[in-house]
This record gives structure tokens, C-alpha cells and sequence, in this order.
């Protein structure tokens, strides 16, 4: 993919005050990650039912008022609130035909007069207020009702309250949701302008690892990281192109980049970025492309390379995370989820953190962000929120993962947490 406009590694570092790669704090690194990475750009028109989860590219301006006119809230009566008596009931004559929604309005009643009116139908002229028909009684052609009960403008929906023509009812930028299709449908929109699918190539680097299917040879595992990768970035809503387990063969990995660069924005590696013996991964990666090879004041996932892969004038930028498989999640909503959206288009919006108090004391020394696995769940007199850690926090513990419904984030600065202590929380749910 071209991606001519990316700044270069040194340019950036030079903006991130005390950049030293080998000690880098989380911060830093997101800054330098949100600065390396641009947006990708291109525009397509989609149908509402493929828009849920894309990026809009253009403001969405209302070219009608919703609702279109005035319209009643409720089934029951359209009455002028002049007709209103202040302390005393208030009886009125029924007149014309009933207005529905969707039908023409009857004519205008006069004074002392009100009209049949459904939820949906607009407001005859000179109504500006509705009487819900359970609040009267309704003896022969009059209605009446006690005082006090209506406040001028009741039960009546004004033009425009909903969405206001020529007011962006939608800014560029958001992820839609749900509400987002319903707000375009409402405007009459069969297509949105949004920004294309971004592209991620990803694959798994180590001899050991089999695929699922396979035979589990001594001293193997089966590839997980390719599932989870593939799970979150669904999730995140790109065009996934996942290129399997690559082998540590130098020509093998240089085979699997150039095709992830022709063919992608983005690359997701993992394993091989640490300081073992048999990995190629690193030479490939700094032979192919621009790649800074970090390590990361952070636990899990400290050794990680960042940069971009070249083929031609193709570029991709490159995510290379390390290999066990907390490490790979881990990294991937700490930096990896934030550079897709930036790339995609999409506004960024911080990650809302839940407050717990933490149930039992948690190790914790100063000097690195921490990423531990927490089950968050209600007080049982359901007071204040508590945290518990999900058993061993190993990065090679996929459980303590599956097993968690939010992160716990012990920031930079922090130190050993005592039980009650208030802990930052982000809630699953809540990260794609
Ligand atoms: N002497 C040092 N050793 C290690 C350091 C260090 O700083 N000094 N860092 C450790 C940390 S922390 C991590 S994380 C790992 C990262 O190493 P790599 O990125 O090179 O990853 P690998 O060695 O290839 O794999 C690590 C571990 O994860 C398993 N793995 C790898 N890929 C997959 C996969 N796709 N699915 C499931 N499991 C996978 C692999 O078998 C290893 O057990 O380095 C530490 N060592
Ligand atoms: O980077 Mo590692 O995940 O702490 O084992």
C-alpha cells in the first residue's frame, strides 16, 4: 500500500522528549506510534447495512428537519393551550375528522374546540398541545379534563428536535454504531461516504508452532496468536489477510513481508522481536523497511518493533509484538488498536476506565505500566466496583486473558497496591 507520506522513524523520535528505545515508557510509545502513522483516505460510497462499524468520511449533514412538522406525542386530543382553563376543568367540543400519521391534518379548530389526534399525525394548525385520551372523560361530542394536568406544548414534537436540517447530524470520523444507521435511514440516506476498509496482513513467526489440523510434534505448540489477531481485528472491523505460521527461514520471512507490504496498510507479526538465537525475524525486518526495535517499560509484552516495510513503493506500517500470546493482546489494545483506528480515519476517543477497588494486594514495583487480568464485578450490596487478579499472570497464561472481563491498568508511576486501594479498570467491552 502506499504510504509515501509516513514521516521517518528519527524525525518522530526527535519529537518524543528523552526517546531512549531500550527503556521506552508506554506513553512514549503510543505518542510515537500516533505520530508515525497517517490516515489512509480513500473514500467509497456504502450501502447502510455494510456501514456498521465504519468509519464516516464526510460530515453528515441533515438535508430535512426530523421530525418533518409538528407532530403529537400521544393518542388523544389537539387542543390550542389558550383554551386552557387556569384553575378549574377544562371541557372542550370534539371536532373534524381524527388525524393519523401519515394522513392530511383536519382543519383548524376553533375556539372551545379541540380534535382526534394519533401518535405520529401532525398537529392541526393552531394546536400546540395534547391531552393523552386517558386523562378525560368523553361525554357525547365533549371531552373533559381536570386542571393542572397540561402545561402549554405537552405531548406535542417539534419539527426538527430530533435532527435539524443543515446541522451535522453525524461528524466524520465516528465509528458507527447502531443509532448511527438508524440517524442516516431517518435522513433518507442509502449510502454513506466512508473511508475504505483498512488492510492487515498478519502472520506467526517460530519453528515451533503448528496450526490448528495439525499433529502436535515434541516439543510444538499450536499457533493461537493467528486466532486471537484474527478475532481482534474483525472485531476492529479491517480487511484481514492472514498469511499463517512463517518459518525462521530468512527467505522464507523476506517472501512473507513483501507480500504483507504489497498488499496491506498495515502488518502484524509475532515472535521473534526478543533476543533469541534462532530468530531472523529482526535482521529481515530491519533489511526490508524502517524499524525501531523497542523495549517497552512495560509488563506483559516489553520487547516490540515498530516501524514500516518497504516493497517497491509500496510501505506498510509494521507491528512487530512479541511472541507469547498475553503479550500479543496485551500490546495489541495498548498500541496496535489506536494506530489501526488513526490509519482507518476514525476520531480518536479515549478508552473509558471503570474505578474498582482491588480485592487483595497486588506486587507492583515503579517504573513500567502493568496489564494485569482482573474479573471486575459489583460489590455484593452493590456498592463500589472491586477488581481480583485471574490466578497466574503469566504472558504465556491465555486463560488469565479469556478468563478476565477487564484490564488492569497499573500506570508507570505506581507502585504496590494494598487491598480497598482505587485501581484503573479498562472493561472489555468496551475496547473495540
Ligand atoms: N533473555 C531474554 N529472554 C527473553 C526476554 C528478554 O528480554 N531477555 N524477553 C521475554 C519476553 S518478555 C517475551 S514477550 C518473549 C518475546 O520473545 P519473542 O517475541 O522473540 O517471541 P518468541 O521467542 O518467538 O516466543 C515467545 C513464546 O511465545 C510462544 N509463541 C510464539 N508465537 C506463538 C503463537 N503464534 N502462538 C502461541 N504461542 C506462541 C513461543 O512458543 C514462546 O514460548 O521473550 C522473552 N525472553
Ligand atoms: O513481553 Mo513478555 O510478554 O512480558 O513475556
Amino acid at each position: 500500500m502506499d504510504q509515501a507520506t509516513l514521516p521517518s522513524l528519527d524525525s518522530v523520535a526527535s519529537c518524543i522528549g528523552g526517546y531512549d528505545p531500550n527503556a521506552l515508557p508506554v506513553t512514549a510509545a503510543q505518542d510515537f506510534v500516533a505520530r508515525y502513522v497517517t490516515r489512509v483516505g480513500e473514500v467509497e460510497a456504502v450501502g447502510l447495512r455494510e456501514a456498521l462499524g465504519r468509519v464516516l468520511a464526510q460530515d453528515l449533514v441533515s438535508p430535512i428537519n426530523v421530525p418533518a412538522q409538528d407532530n403529537s406525542a400521544m393518542d388523544g386530543y389537539a387542543l390550542a393551550s389558550s383554551d386552557l382553563a387556569p384553575d378549574a376543568p377544562t371541557t372542550l367540543r370534539v371536532v373534524g375528522g381524527s388525524a393519523f400519521a401519515g394522513g392530511a391534518p383536519p382543519a383548524a379548530p376553533g375556539r372551545g374546540e379541540c380534535v382526534r389526534i394519533m401518535t405520529g399525525a401532525v398537529m392541526p394548525a393552531g394546536c400546540d398541545t395534547v391531552l393523552p385520551q386517558e386523562f378525560c372523560r368523553v361525554d357525547g361530542e365533549y371531552i373533559s379534563f381536570a386542571a393542572g394536568i397540561l402545561k402549554p406544548g405537552d405531548n406535542r414534537r417539534l419539527a426538527g428536535e430530533d435532527l435539524a436540517r443543515g446541522e451535522a447530524a453525524l461528524q466524520a470520523g465516528r465509528v458507527l454504531r447502531p443509532a448511527d444507521i438508524g440517524i442516516a435511514a431517518s435522513l433518507g440516506q442509502a449510502t454513506l461516504p466512508l473511508f475504505r476498509k483498512l488492510r492487515v496482513a498478519f502472520f506467526s513467526t517460530g519453528d515451533e508452532l503448528r496450526s490448528v489440523g495439525q499433529p502436535l510434534d515434541p516439543g510444538c505448540v499450536y499457533d493461537s496468536n493467528r486466532y486471537t489477531l484474527h478475532a481482534m481485528l474483525t472485531r476492529l472491523g479491517v480487511e484481514v489477510l492472514d498469511l499463517g505460521v512463517v518459518r525462521d527461514d530468512p527467505v522464507a520471512l523476506e517472501a512473507a513481508f513483501l507480500d504483507a507490504a504489497s498488499r496491506a496498510d498495515a502488518i502484524i507479526t509475532s515472535g521473534g522481536v526478543s533476543v533469541g538465537e534462532a530468530d531472523h525475524t529482526k535482521q529481515v525486518m530491519a533489511r526490508l523497511g524502517e524499524v525501531a526495535f523497542w523495549t517497552i517499560a512495560m509488563r506483559p509484552g516489553r520487547p516490540m518493533a515498530f516501524g514500516s516495510i518497504r516493497n517497491g513503493a509500496a510501505r506498510a506500517v509494521l507491528f512487530g509484538l512479541p511472541g507469547n500470546p498475553v503479550a500479543v493482546m496485551v500490546t495489541f489494545y495498548a498500541f496496535v488498536r489506536a494506530a489501526l483506528l488513526q490509519m482507518a480515519g476514525a476520531t480518536p476517543a479515549p478508552l473509558p476506565l471503570l474505578r474498582a477497588r482491588a480485592a487483595a494486594p497486588i506486587r507492583k514495583k515503579p517504573g513500567r505500566t502493568e496489564y494485569q487480568r482482573g474479573i471486575v464485578e459489583r460489590d455484593a450490596d452493590g456498592g463500589d466496583w472491586r477488581v481480583r487478579l485471574t490466578g497466574g499472570q503469566g504472558s504465556g497464561i491465555l486463560r488469565s486473558m479469556s478468563q478476565a472481563n477487564g484490564l488492569v491498568l497499573l500506570h508507570h508511576a505506581q507502585g504496590a497496591v494494598a487491598a480497598g486501594d482505587w485501581l484503573d479498570v479498562v472493561p472489555f467491552d468496551s475496547l473495540i
